[in-house]
């Protein structure tokens, strides 16, 4: 049975649906040291933000399959190092919106109100009514920077509660932002304009302080920030003298630096300051849904089914993945047998996609026989997140064609692999669903279902020869399973494909290679 570890703590429900398949083990308080002395005999990792997954911890997995993020940001996983690896990185990309986004709604109301220590004081038994004349937010203009999933709810609700939007998010449509009834601004005018500012974007190089003493400058006086994103986005000692120095009115922070938030200037701030300790998708409903999305992507990768939302492969919805499906097992055979009968170092794969696949996503398809064409050398190490890392540290050209004119089959698939020791090519349909058949061979057409282990040969059309080779393999006592041959013109050039019950004993090449008329013989094992 499979081990899954959970580093922090997740809704029980999580844990329920991971126990349906491995035996879980749930240790939230292990430090660096254990995380990397535990994780070796484990399967796959469960975790929140409390937990670091650095290259040294991804380095120890030597058994890690996938790393599930019950929440959104991973950018505490090194993703790349997990990637180089074949460690599936997952997330639960919206199961936390509403949570993050309510909190950003209350931090902004709170900061208003001056709820937070209005509240403490009154718990110390003072009747304080004059230092708390808050301000409304109604007809007030909120900034928002970025406008994703928590940036257009928080949108949504303060819109209906009178506020006037204005949004900075490069990447979306002036449709979709007046949608939300933002309008869409330069990051200055945003900052130069904005009576309450809200963050709802990653931290990225692009993003790391971007809220600094120089942005802080251009603010009016009035103005409060929130964050609810990630730490880091905004420069702490910055905000903090900028508070204090009355340039700005407030700032509610979810999210630090540094987190757990140790010493800080921002702790000495008072009632124009609110601080949460990353608190944003602390709801029940929210860890019930992330726990849930989390936990069955697990389930499913450990059972060997895809993930839904893995960050380091390609994204696809699970319908067209079902749709996908048969083509990607049709991609990963042809990559096998086209890399095995290429042999030697393979220098080009063109991946041809015709018909209806023409018109189709086709990172899946080209990742799925990169992972075939690899798969001899480096079996299990790679997989659908490595396959495009693997190829291009091996120099592998990777050329994609299309042609939808194509339409001897609804859909169907040329590999042609260059090595050094030649150039070669497959090319392979469905029937009906999901039953794979080679087309051709080196452009000769035959028509014949993959088997575990095959024979190929190039050789001259001529009498004989197929009587010949079935009898060495009956003298070697290997069982032919089914035998095809494919020519363009009589008597010319041929193919001969046969399937066999048993891997061919070694020193049989040699004796094939000697019958008159053959030119080449391959092996393939799929
Ligand atoms: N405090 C919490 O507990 C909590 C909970 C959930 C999410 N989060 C964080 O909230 C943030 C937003 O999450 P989301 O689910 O809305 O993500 P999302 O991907 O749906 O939205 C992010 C948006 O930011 C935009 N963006 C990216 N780079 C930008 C840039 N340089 N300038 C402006 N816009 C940019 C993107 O186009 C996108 O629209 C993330 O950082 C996430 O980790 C925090
Ligand atoms: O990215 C997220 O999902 C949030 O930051 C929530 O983090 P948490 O799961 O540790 O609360």
């Amino acid at each position: 049975m499979p081990k899954v570890l959970v580093s922090d703590p997740i809704d029980q429900v999580g844990i329920d649906i991971l126990s349906q398949v491995a035996q879980v083990d749930v240790k939230t308080d292990l430090s660096k040291e254990q995380l990397v002395e535990v994780i070796p005999e484990y399967d796959a990792l469960m975790i929140r933000s409390g937990t670091r997954v650095t290259a040294e911890v991804i380095e120890a997995g030597r058994n890690l399959k996938i790393i599930g993020r019950a929440g959104v940001g991973v950018d505490n996983v090194d993703v790349p190092a997990a990637t180089r690896k074949g460690i599936i990185v997952v997330n639960s990309p919206e199961g936390n919106t509403i949570a993050a986004a309510e909190h950003t709604l209350a931090m902004m109301l709170s900061l208003s109100r001056y709820i937070p220590e209005a509240n403490a004081k009154l718990k110390q038994g003072k009747w304080d009514r004059k230092s708390y004349t808050g301000n409304e937010v109604y007809n007030k203009t909120l900034g928002v920077v970025g406008l994703g999933k928590i940036g257009a709810h928080v949108a949504t609700v303060a819109r209906a509660m009178g506020m006037k939007l204005l949004a900075y998010d490069p990447f979306i449509s002036v449709e979709r932002a007046e949608q939300l009834g933002c309008s869409l601004v330069e990051l200055d005018v945003l900052f130069q304009s904005a009576d309450y500012i809200t963050l709802h974007i990653p931290k990225t190089p692009e993003t790391a302080n971007l809220i600094n003493a120089d942005s802080i400058a251009k603010m009016k006086p009035n103005a409060r920030i929130i964050n609810c994103a990630r730490g880091g986005i905004i420069d702490e000692t910055a905000i903090a003298e900028a508070l204090k120095a009355g340039k700005i009115a407030g700032a509610a922070l979810d999210v630090f630096s540094s987190e757990p938030l140790g010493e800080s200037p921002l702790t000495a701030l008072g009632k124009e300051i609110v601080l949460t300790p990353h608190l944003g998708a602390s709801t029940e409903e929210a860890q019930v849904n992330v726990a849930i999305d989390v936990a069955e992507q697990i389930r499913d990768v450990l059972l060997g089914e895809p993930a839904r939302s893995a960050v380091n492969i390609p994204g696809l919805r699970p319908d067209v993945l079902e749709q996908l499906k048969p083509y990607l097992q049709l991609a990963e055979t042809l990559g096998k047998m086209v890399g095995q009968l290429a042999g030697g170092r393979i220098e080009s794969l063109n991946i041809g996609l015709r018909g209806d696949l023409a018109t189709n996503q086709s990172q899946p398809i080209v990742i799925a026989a990169l992972k075939g064409l690899l798969s001899p050398a480096l079996q299990e190490r790679v997989n659908y997140v490595n396959a495009s890392i693997e190829a291009k540290e091996r120099g592998i050209r990777v050329v994609e064609t299309r042609d939808a004119s194509i339409k001897d089959y609804a859909g169907s698939l040329h590999l042609s692999a260059k090595g050094t020791l030649g150039e070669h090519s497959v090319t392979g349909a469905l029937l009906g669903d999901d039953e794979i058949r080679i087309t051709s061979i080196n452009d000769f057409p035959v028509n014949v279902p993959p088997n575990r282990y095959m024979l190929f040969t190039l050789h001259r059309d001529m009498p004989g020869i197929i009587g010949r080779i079935g009898s060495l393999l009956g003298e070697f006592n290997v069982n032919i399973a089914s035998m095809q041959v494919g020519r363009k013109i009589v008597r010319g050039d041929a193919v001969m494909v046969l399937s066999i019950d048993d891997p061919l004993p070694e020193n049989i090449m040699n004796e094939i290679k000697q019958v008159a008329g053959i030119r080449d013989a391959y092996t393939v094992t799929l």
